[in-house]
This record gives structure tokens, sequence and C-alpha cells, in this order.
């Protein structure tokens, strides 16, 4: 099936654009897309839980309705992920991990191995979070390197990027954005495995969601910067899912942005109610 992205106004900022396959009218430039890349949510439980909350929010998550046709992702803390593991219903749920390290096995204290999450059966892994990057001091070159180390060893991994308010509001937005991007442009050869989670740091965990203008516009600047760098067939590919906020209410409009292609959601994803309600938004989308 062939799905349109469109770049409006195809901005600026002097981007080299890849060629479009197909260009036409009213100003805009549609590009037209292979759309194999299904639409993509992931629920990051970040540091929450309790063995009697786990279950619970499991048995909800394995109640609940989901569409197929969309990829559903669960990150529990690593010590619940056994238990979720043998728990949550495989053909709706998929496991990411929340970190990993940045090499192979070895003396690296409290420490897991992206290698060992491969061996254990975890399939994705979340690298690069705001909170990873601010609180345990993670650069764009170690982000990156991990990242590198964790597709090499098989795991698909969901690659966070954002601004914090100061940033966005300094004007200093995009270069942040080419900083983090470009870290990972040097060392990613294969980009099939890879999710970039668009995560402003001021939509993060505290109410305010970016607007989906707010939204599309970095996603689509993010496309376009891996459409300069990687070329049109990556980046027509490449998901880009949106993180800050986002909750059952403000998922569906979200959705409609032609480039979110999915969400990352922290707080919304422990009710497995509200999980649910943003898996099916996203599955709308999806069988448009
Ligand atoms: O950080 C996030 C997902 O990784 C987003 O968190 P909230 O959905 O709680 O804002």
């Amino acid at each position: 099936m062939l799905s349109t992205r469109s770049l409006r106004g195809v901005d600026c900022r002097s981007r080299a654009v890849a060629q479009p396959r197909v260009a036409i009218g009213r100003g805009r430039l549609d590009i037209v897309c292979a759309s194999s890349a299904k639409f993509f949510v992931g629920g990051n439980w970040k540091c929450n839980g309790s063995v009697a909350n786990v279950r619970k929010l499991v048995d909800e998550l394995n109640n609940g309705s989901v569409p197929k046709g969309v990829d559903i992702v669960c990150s529990p803390p690593f010590i619940y992920i056994d238990y979720v593991m043998q728990h949550l219903d495989k053909d709706k749920y998929q496991l990411a991990a929340q970190n990993c390290w940045i090499g192979g096995n070895g003396a690296y204290t409290g420490e897991v191995s992206a290698e060992q999450l491969q061996d254990f059966g975890v399939p994705w892994v979340i690298l690069g979070h705001s909170e990873r990057r601010s609180l345990c001091g993670e650069s764009n070159e170690v982000v990156a390197k991990k990242t590198a180390h964790a597709l090499a060893a098989g795991l698909g991994v969901i690659a966070c990027v954002g601004e914090t308010l100061d940033q966005r509001n300094s004007g200093a937005m995009f270069q942040v954005l080419d900083g983090q991007m470009q870290a990972l442009v040097d060392e990613v050869k294969d980009w099939s495995k890879v999710v970039i989670a668009y995560e402003p740091v001021w939509a993060i965990g505290t109410g305010v969601v970016a607007t989906p203008e707010q939204a599309q516009e970095v996603h689509a600047y993010l496309r376009r910067f891996c459409q300069s760098k990687l070329g049109t067939a990556v980046a027509d590919k490449l998901r880009i899912i949106y993180g800050g906020s986002v909750n059952d209410a403000n998922c569906k409009e979200l959705s409609t942005q032609e480039d979110i292609d999915g969400f990352l959601v922290g707080g919304a994803s422990l009710k497995g109610s509200s999980f649910v309600t943003i898996c099916n938004a996203a599955g709308a989308k999806a069988q448009v």
C-alpha cells in the first residue's frame, strides 16, 4: 500500500531535500512513500511498579482489545521483565528494556548488556531517554554508541531525542536536535530497526503536551534531516514517534499528523485502559 507524506512548504532552513517521487500542487510537496512502516506505540513504565501493580497492569493489558497492524511495546523496569515476559500476551505486545550497557558482557557492575537482552528474548531497547541524558550524563555520543552496539546485538532501538524548554525558547532547538541526530547518523549503519522518539523534555511528565502542529513541525524536520543524510528510502520508512504527556484524550489528534508514526507513552502507559485507548487511536491512523 502506498501512503503520502507531506513536507509542507519544504521548509527552509536550507536543508537539502531529497527528490520526491511524486509532486502535486497547491504549494504542498507530497512525497509518495512505501508505507511498510507500522504504527508504533511504546509504553515506558520508567522506574514504576511493584509486584502487585505490575500483575494488575499485565492483566488489564491482556484484557484490552488492541489493533493488529500496530507494533505495541511495553517497557517495564528490568526487575519485572521476566514476569512480564511470562504473562503478557505475546500476540498483542512486545517487550523493551529501558536501557542497556554500551558494550558487551564483562566487569560492568549494575549494567545489563544488549547481548543479555537478546539472549533473554527482549527484542527492543529504549536508549537516550532524556531522563538518562540528564540524570545519568549520557551524551549524544554515548547514546549513539549504545544504539550501534544494541543494533549489532540484534535488538531494535527506540532512540530518544528532544529539546529542553530553554533550548526551544532560545532558538537552539534545531541545533540540539541536529546534534542528537548527527551522532546517531555517524554510528548507525542499518536504520531498519531504529525508531526515533521525539520527546520534548518540557512535555515529559508535565501534562503540557506539544500541540499537533508543534509535534508535526519537528517530526517533519527530523524526517528531512534523515532524508538529507540517509536518503529518501530510509527516511520514508523510519518511524518517528512522539512522547510527552500523551494520553487517551490527546492521542487521536496527534496521530492524525502526517509525520507522527506512533507514541512513546510514560504516565498513561501505567493505566491499562488508557494505554489500550492510545493503541486504538494509533490503530485508526494505521488503517487509513
Ligand atoms: O518520557 C516519556 C516516555 O518515554 C513520556 O512521559 P509522559 O507520557 O509521562 O509525559
